[in-house]
């Protein structure tokens, strides 16, 4: 299959575990056969691929059986370490028949904590695509352990396709998109495109997740509307349905698409990937809110708008922002420590704690469904 001109030039792929199993949990050959041909030639035909895999849990659950009282952190960390070497082989094996390197990532939340590292890991996988090699990603389940572990891989591949500037980031799934769920009766129809500024379609959106996935519709969406309103493209498609890459990358319609707005800046989308990775926290008070929330002013966090400081935190640290109700309502890079914040508190004319070019303010308050280790098995 050639296409001829490809609609994007650079991806993430993020394949979800229910996609390349079996129903009796091995991982499933010819899906990956599917796949990993699909990938290969696209990156034969110039696309650069970077693919983000789940699995590794689910090729352990294959290879060994632990006992019911197993501790369940301790469960997912000997599955994920086995299984993860049965995942990248079975990757390496297919992606060489089509005469493809691939390279073997795998990484925890605290890898993408400061900016040098962040920038460390983009040198890695520019260097990486730049030698024709398909980086295959996965999350380092075996350390990373609660607080610090992604919601899940949807998570992980959306921070990864903001971190290279990709043009599209294809979420494969076992479903075929986005339902919408909200009438009852009758067929239900998959919402084909979603404006990321539309609220509205997350009523359709039932909570939970399917059998070892760890995420959930939810998390999908959220992460769609985030990176589409940082200027990339976002499918949710079935990673079963044959030629699914081909039709979108020649633009056929399939699936969901989140709609890309125009492109932001690169620092600033690092820093809208910031929760459970901040040092500390200011509580601001609602003149402060209302202003870094303008629609059309670009306005800094000053110090005067500060009512209290949390935590302990050093210049060029991210913190959290907090309104005075206690939500998170952004993230930025500090210009000062927390001990000389606290003297600065309500004082006027000082240059401010968080300049505009190092905020990210959430542009809408999202349920985010976060699962705890027990829940991924
Ligand atoms: N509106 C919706 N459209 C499609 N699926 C939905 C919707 N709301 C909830 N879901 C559920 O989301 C699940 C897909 O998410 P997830 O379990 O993370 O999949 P995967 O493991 O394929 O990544 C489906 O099993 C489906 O039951
Ligand atoms: N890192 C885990 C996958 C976690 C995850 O997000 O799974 P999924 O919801 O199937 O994409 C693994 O490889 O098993």
């Amino acid at each position: 299959m050639y296409i001829h001109d490809p609609v994007y030039r650079k991806i993430v792929v993020k394949i979800g575990t229910n996609v390349i199993t079996t129903p009796s949990g091995e991982l499933d050959q010819g899906i990956l056969e599917q796949l990993t041909t699909q990938i290969a030639r696209l990156r034969n035909q110039g696309v650069e691929v970077l693919l983000v895999s789940s699995g590794a849990v689910g090729a352990g659950r294959s290879i060994l059986t632990l006992p019911n009282s197993y501790p369940p952190v301790a469960r997912r960390q000997v599955l994920s370490s086995t299984g993860q070497i049965r995942l990248i082989n079975t990757y390496s094996d297919l992606f060489e028949r089509h005469g493809v390197l691939i390279a073997q990532i795998l990484v925890t939340k605290s890898d993408f904590r400061d900016r040098q590292h962040y920038l460390n890991m983009r040198t890695c996988f520019t260097s990486l695509l730049q030698q024709g090699i398909i980086p295959v990603i996965n999350e380092n389940d075996a350390v990373s352990v609660t607080e610090l572990m992604f919601t899940d891989n949807d998570e992980l591949s959306g921070l990864i396709a903001s971190m290279m500037h990709v043009d599209a980031h294809i979420i494969l799934s076992h479903v075929d998109g986005v339902f919408d769920l909200s009438s009852s009766g009758g067929a239900q129809q998959i919402i084909r495109e979603i404006d990321p500024d539309d609220q509205q379609f997350q009523r359709s959106i039932r909570p939970g997740k399917s059998e070892f996935g760890r995420g959930g519709m939810l998390t999908k969406c959220h992460i769609g509307q985030k990176l589409a309103r940082f200027g990339i493209t976002v499918h949710i498609a079935n990673g079963r349905t044959p030629g699914i890459l081909y039709d979108l990358l020649s633009g056929k319609p399939a699936g969901t698409k989140f709609l890309a707005q125009e492109r932001t800046h690169g620092r600033k989308q690092w820093l809208a990937h910031s929760e459970g990775m901040e040092k500390g926290a200011v509580i601001i008070n609602a003149g402060a809110e209302a202003a870094l929330r303008s629609p059309t002013e670009a306005n800094s966090l000053l110090p005067v708008g500060i009512e209290e400081v949390r935590g302990s935190f050093y210049k060029g640290d991210i913190i959290k922002i907090c309104s005075m109700h206690g939500d998170a309502i952004g993230y930025g890079m500090a210009r000062y420590s927390a001990e000389e914040t606290r003297k600065l508190l309500g004082h006027h004319d000082q240059k401010p704690l968080i300049h505009y070019d190092y905020l990210y303010i959430n542009s809408a308050h999202h349920d985010h469904e976060r699962r705890n280790p027990e829940e991924t098995l």
